[in-house]
């Protein structure tokens, strides 16, 4: 059995906690049932011994295949890992979304994409980057009474995401300890408006606007400031042509979309720039969660 899941890049400027979308950088694992258990991972993680026990992923899938099944039984579990942790690429979100799938189609029950993406929201309270992690594509998200509600668009192949991974790690939970614990109404209204256009311009194709409506006054300045060198990869970015640059999810990665044929000069503009930074062209991804049995 296989499953796969897809990085994201959440909030997009100023919708923070709403949008996202997924990109084509996947973490997947194969697993079968086995008289031990046992753990081994390549790629990303693969030297960290802190993820070769128990694991998010496996405490995850426990919970859920003992609920499923009421037995106890021993997986061999092999994680072929491409997306890098607390970069702000939704690593967090591919190991809940593909822990609670693993343990469905381990306990042999078919199950919807909506609900894995319901039960996901237990792991992770905001929405923008389990829904495309589990639907694909550009999303915006909501929840309401525990369950999350959202549309998806399909993104096209000639705009392509620019990625710009430095080589320091942005917890989540933390990042968000630096956000104010309220906004005034100038600021709120700014961005509402601006993701409401966000939303209008990804659903219209409009991708030539995004660079205003992504603007934001919620989240990205206070956490960019741990990380100076990103308001240079920003300004850098939309100097070489980029549609929209956003801090990915809660950083420390910098997402720009880009037309395909720019992406090549812009990925090495940035390469030149911050040598000390990855940069990775990467495609969209419009299928989210895959499970092969
Ligand atoms: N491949 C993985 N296997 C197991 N746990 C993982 C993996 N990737 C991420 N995690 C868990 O998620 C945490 C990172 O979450 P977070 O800071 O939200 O990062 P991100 O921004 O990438 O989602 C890690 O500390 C670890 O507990
Ligand atoms: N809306 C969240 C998104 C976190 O994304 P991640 O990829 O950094 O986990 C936030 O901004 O805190």
């Amino acid at each position: 059995m296989t499953v796969s899941v897809p990085a994201t890049s959440a909030n997009l400027g100023p919708g923070f906690d709403s949008l996202g979308l997924a990109v084509d950088l996947r973490n997947v694992v194969e697993f079968h049932p086995s008289k031990f258990f046992s753990v081994s991972i390549k790629g990303e993680g693969e030297n960290n011994p802190k993820l070769k026990g128990n694991n998010l992923f496996v405490s995850i899938f426990n919970e859920h295949y003992n609920r499923l099944t009421k037995k106890r039984q021993n997986f061999k579990f092999t994680f072929y890992n491409q997306i890098p942790m607390s970069r702000g690429l939704g690593s967090s979100s591919a190991v809940i979304v593909s822990a609670i799938a693993s343990a469905h189609e381990a306990a042999g029950i078919n199950v919807s994409k909506r609900r894995i993406l319901n039960h996901a929201l237990v792991y992770e309270s905001h929405p923008d980057n389990i829904t495309p992690a589990v639907m694909g594509g550009f999303n915006a998200a909501t929840v309401e009474k525990g369950k999350v509600f959202s549309q998806k668009k399909h993104l096209p192949d000639y705009i392509k995401a620019v990625v710009v991974i430095p080589n320091k790690q942005m917890n989540t939970a933390r990042a968000r300890t630096l956000l104010p614990k309220s906004y005034s109404k100038e600021n709120a209204i700014y961005n509402l408006s601006h993701t409401a256009l966000s939303v209008a311009a990804f659903f219209n194709e409009d991708w030539e606007i995004l660079k205003l409506a992504s603007q934001d006054r919620f989240h990205q300045k206070a956490r960019m400031k741990t990380l100076p060198e990103l308001f240079g990869v920003q300004k850098t970015a939309y100097e070489s042509g980029a549609l929209m640059s956003t801090l990915s999810g809660s950083g420390s990665t910098f997402f720009s979309m880009v037309y395909d044929e720019d992406s090549v000069a812009i990925a090495n503009k940035l390469s030149q720039k911050f040598p000390e930074f990855v940069v990775k062209i990467l495609d969209f991804d419009n299928d989210g969660l895959i499970v092969e049995k």
